[in-house]
């Protein structure tokens, strides 16, 4: 490679070359003129000295670089050919004209080696020429996927950058940035480019080139002064500055750009004494006099290159961008799998950037991500490039997936075993999918509780943050967790408790997750209109610093960054600032094909920890039955507490559902509603208790008293049974016999009787009669709810209404039935018939809310039910 300091050299050397020459045909002319005479010999030296110069320019700053654009439009240079990343590079600016007659081009050393800078803005024609120059220039002379441009246009002057839109969504050039915001973000983006060169963690960077059309109006003196921080250490880093309005007339009341000198910079100014020419000051490295004057000759800038030549090589560049970065899902797919650590965060590669890698992180910087994407945007397909590649990259141990999708849909499935295929993404704790907003809510809970035994694991060990608490224990498994909430808006929608709890949870973990390692993607088709977030929308989005827009996605943007609008399928912005609009990252990410998806999640389900257990996947529209149910949990199995299971919780670990049983007054179940999954329900308790039990240990006392359930009942009777318990089938004058003798003989309270009661409704007029020398049976009925516990009696009632239960129940015996599974059965009803006002049920589809009073519990539950119940239903 050709030093900067040998290749510049030369150049000067030409032109102090020219300048000696100049100085004897000035010395010729005067004479001649003195003479009054023009002779032919004087032609010829300037014609000469021209051709000298030019070939001596052409040297310099070959092709694209230095060519006069009348040159270029003959001889079509190839393209990505003159310049490259690294090399000094010199570029032509103007002609200097000494002479009538006599001039040379200007070039000026710049990528590689040091700035330009020119003292007026682009609203003067001449320096909106040069700024489209010397762009045209480096965009057709640097190889594709080496420069990168950031624009600013702080006078929101639009004309001078506006040829060059074409190259934005091949990211060559950004979204000119105008306001001092913006502005300030872009110059962060280039320091953090000399940051990472100098701390040796990029050493082949692309060539970063600052444009400005003009700076913003309202920059200050630390703006500059970063500017001219800049100036000295960005060569270095290939970073380059291309300011105009630098040190202009108009800004020199405030003097910040005068007080702030620039390095390595070769500054151009107007010429106060020659309209329309403009002064070329002493280049970076060398001097052009001898005696260290600037070029002594004024300068006409180089003219703007032709329109349809601008527009011909951002298409080419575009396209050819396009092309070269064309990707598919096998490509962000490392050859070996789990080789990465997460001990100081997550990262994958999510597509391309020009003919660059796409790559994000869920780290310190960017722990949380808000996606947005209309409806078909493609925000499924990247949430799984995302999700494959991070899998792919990162161990179980590494890394643990909780999946949430609110929405009808297949988003996870990929992750879950089916039918179909039996493996699953061993990453995947939990998944919910169409999940209840309850369950969404059981997994931030968990998520909160997570976060405190990470902190009590911390506190134990005397350390601070993850990455020590992993070091001190290299025994324990302590993955990054990461949460994607897919429509998490329907979690957060209206202002009722489940909202609220939810937005106070995630406040929390988007407060405190980064230090326990746990991580939040959010995606939403918007993130506008959601109440429970009024007057919090700040506190929780705020710790989501990193924004990925997908087409219509541009809410959750800064509000004048449009560039989302109008996003092709298969691209996203992406914006690590909060959506300030000269950090968007326009990036291109490829569609998930089925077959690739398939391939690589067999390869990891194969490398999984023999025996590691799947996901716990909660389907909002799934049945469940009680045959499905792992066994009660351990302190329900002890010889005194039976549990009655009822149905699955909706939370984390989809844990049973169950009433549990002892000898206090009251430990009773009431069903109420007229679905027949009240029946079900009734089965569920039956079939739960009696695996508790040794056969022959307990007595189930089966009451049908309606029609329509008699075959449950008989089912029911017949599977008890033949699992060798008795179980026996009643009608009504048997139910009214049996409440009779329990409620004047107690049996005995090892030997538990079960009564259930299909119907008890229906029993009402009949408990009522008397007799003569009896307690009329609601008597007995209601002596068993108080004191049959006490022997082992335990009654469980389907009632098809609320009111009826609370007649059974009698003025003063409210309380006698502990347990309650409301059904399809309004909320104030049974909130009525609790004393409490506040309890909130909507009757759903498939749930019902499980009660214990003495517990002062209220579940949402998906009921047990018996294989094609609802479909029954609906028949
Ligand atoms: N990078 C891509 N390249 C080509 N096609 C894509 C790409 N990403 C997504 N698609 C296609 O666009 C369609 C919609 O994608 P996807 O289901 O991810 O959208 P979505 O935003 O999740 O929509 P919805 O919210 O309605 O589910 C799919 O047919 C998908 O194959």
């Amino acid at each position: 490679m050709v030093s900067a300091k040998t290749l510049f050299g030369r150049a000067v050397n030409t032109h102090r070359q020219a300048e000696g020459l100049l100085d004897a045909v000035r010395e010729r002319l005067d004479r001649l003129e003195a003479e009054s005479t023009h002779s032919a010999e004087s032609a010829q030296q300037q014609t000469a000295l021209a051709a000298r110069l030019e070939r001596a320019a052409a040297d310099a700053a070959p092709q694209w670089l230095g060519a006069p654009w009348a040159v270029i439009g003959e001889q079509r240079f190839p393209l990505e050919h003159s310049a490259r990343a690294g090399d000094p590079a010199m570029i032509r600016i103007g002609d200097a004209q000494p002479l009538p007659g006599v001039g040379f081009p200007v070039i000026v050393p710049f990528t590689g080696v040091g700035h330009i800078a020119i003292d007026t803005d682009a609203r003067d024609p001449a320096v909106a020429g040069l700024l489209r120059s010397i762009i045209t220039r480096l965009v057709a002379a640097f190889p594709a996927g080496q420069l990168r441009l950031l624009a600013v246009d702080g006078g929101a002057l639009g004309a001078p950058l506006a040829p060059f839109h074409p190259l934005v969504p091949a990211g060559v050039m950004n979204e000119p940035v105008s306001d001092l915001d913006e502005f300030r973000e872009l110059l962060t983006e280039a320091e953090e480019q000399v940051k990472q060169v100098q701390a040796g963690l990029n050493p082949s960077p692309d060539v970063l080139v600052v444009v400005t059309a003009a700076l913003p109006a309202s920059c200050t003196r630390s703006d500059y002064s970063r500017i001219a921080a800049l100036s000295h250490a960005g060569p270095a880093a290939r970073v380059h500055l291309l300011l105009t309005g630098w040190g202009s007339p108009s800004r020199s009341r405030s003097a910040w750009d005068k007080a702030v000198p620039l390095e390595r910079t070769t500054m151009i100014t107007a010429d106060p004494s020659s309209h329309g020419h403009f002064r070329v000051g002493d280049p970076p490295l060398e001097s052009f006099g001898a005696e260290g004057r600037a070029l002594n000759a004024t300068v006409t800038l180089d003219s703007p290159p032709p329109p349809g030549l601008i527009d011909e090589l951002c298409r080419r560049v575009a396209a050819k961008a396009e092309s070269d970065g064309a990707l598919l899902f096998d490509d962000l797919v490392p050859e070996r799998l789990w080789t990465e650590s997460s001990i100081t965060g997550l990262t994958t590669l999510v597509g391309r950037i020009g003919r660059g890698d796409a790559v994000v992180s869920l780290d310190d910087q960017t722990p949380h991500w808000l996606v947005a994407g209309r409806t078909g945007s493609g925000k499924t397909v990247f949430l799984l490039d995302i999700l494959y590649g991070l899998a792919a990259r990162y161990s179980p141990d590494e890394l643990a997936l909780y999946l949430l999708d609110f929405k009808e849909g297949v988003s996870f499935s990929e992750f879950i075993p089916t039918e179909i295929d039996p493996t699953w993404v061993p990453h995947a704790r939990t998944v919910g999918v169409e999940s209840d907003r309850e369950y969404g809510l059981a997994v931030l809970a968990e998520l909160v509780r997570e976060m405190s035994r990470r902190a009590a694991a911390m506190k134990k060990a005397g350390v601070t943050n993850l990455a020590q608490l992993r070091t001190s224990r290299p025994d324990v498994a302590l993955p990054r967790i990461l949460t994607v909430i897919d429509e998490f808006h329907v979690l957060l929608k209206g202002t009722d408790d489940t909202a609220k709890r939810s937005v106070a949870l995630l406040e929390e973990i988007a407060r405190k997750g980064r230090s326990y390692g746990i991580h939040l993607i959010m995606a939403s088709q918007s993130v506008s209109g959601i109440e429970s977030l009024f007057g919090k929308s700040t506190s929780v989005f705020g710790q989501f610093g990193m924004r990925v827009a997908l087409s219509g996605g541009g809410g959750i943007l800064n509000a004048m960054n449009d560039a989302a609008a109008a996003l092709p399928i298969g691209q996203v912005v992406l914006n690590h600032a909060a959506g300030v609009a000269s950090a968007n990252r326009r990036a291109r990410f490829p569609d998930a094909d089925a077959s690739s998806l398939h391939a690589l999640r067999h390869r990891m389900w194969e490398m999984r920890t023999p025996g590691s257990p799947p996901p716990a996947v909660f389907i909002g529209y799934a049945e469940y039955s009680v045959d499905e149910a792992p066994p009660p949990p351990r302190r329900a199995t002890g010889r005194r507490r039976k549990v009655a299971l009822v149905g699955r919780q909706v939370d984390v670990g989809l844990s049973s559902a169950g009433f549990p049983l002892d000898s206090s007054p009251g430990r009773h179940l009431g069903v109420l509603g007229t679905s027949a999954v009240g029946a079900d329900v009734l089965a569920s308790a039956a079939i739960s208790l009696a695996q508790q039990h040794e056969p022959g240990e307990a007595s189930f006392h089966l009451v049908s008293l309606i029609g329509s359930a008699e075959e449950d009942v008989f089912i029911l009777e017949q599977r008890l049974q033949r699992a060798g318990h008795r179980a026996e089938m009643l009608r009504l004058p048997e139910y009214r016999e049996l409440l009779r003798k329990f409620a004047n003989t107690p049996p005995d309270r090892m030997r538990p009787n079960y009564l259930f009661v299909y119907g008890a409704d229906a029993a009402a007029s009949s408990l009522r009669q008397k007799k003569p020398g009896r307690a009329a049976g609601i008597d007995d009925f209601r002596t068993i709810l108080r004191e049959g516990p006490a022997s082992g009696v335990h009654i469980f009632g389907w009632w098809r209404g609320v009111r009826r239960l609370s007649d059974d129940l009698g003025s003063t015996g409210k309380d006698d039935v502990a347990g309650l599974v409301a059904l399809n059965v309004k909320g104030n009803e049974v909130g009525l018939l609790l004393g409490r006002a506040n309890l909130r049920w909507q009757p759903r589809h498939n749930r019902a809310l499980l009660i214990d009073r003495h517990e002062d519990r209220e579940d949402l539950i998906v009921p047990f039910v018996s294989p094609g119940r609802y479909s029954e239903e609906f028949a």
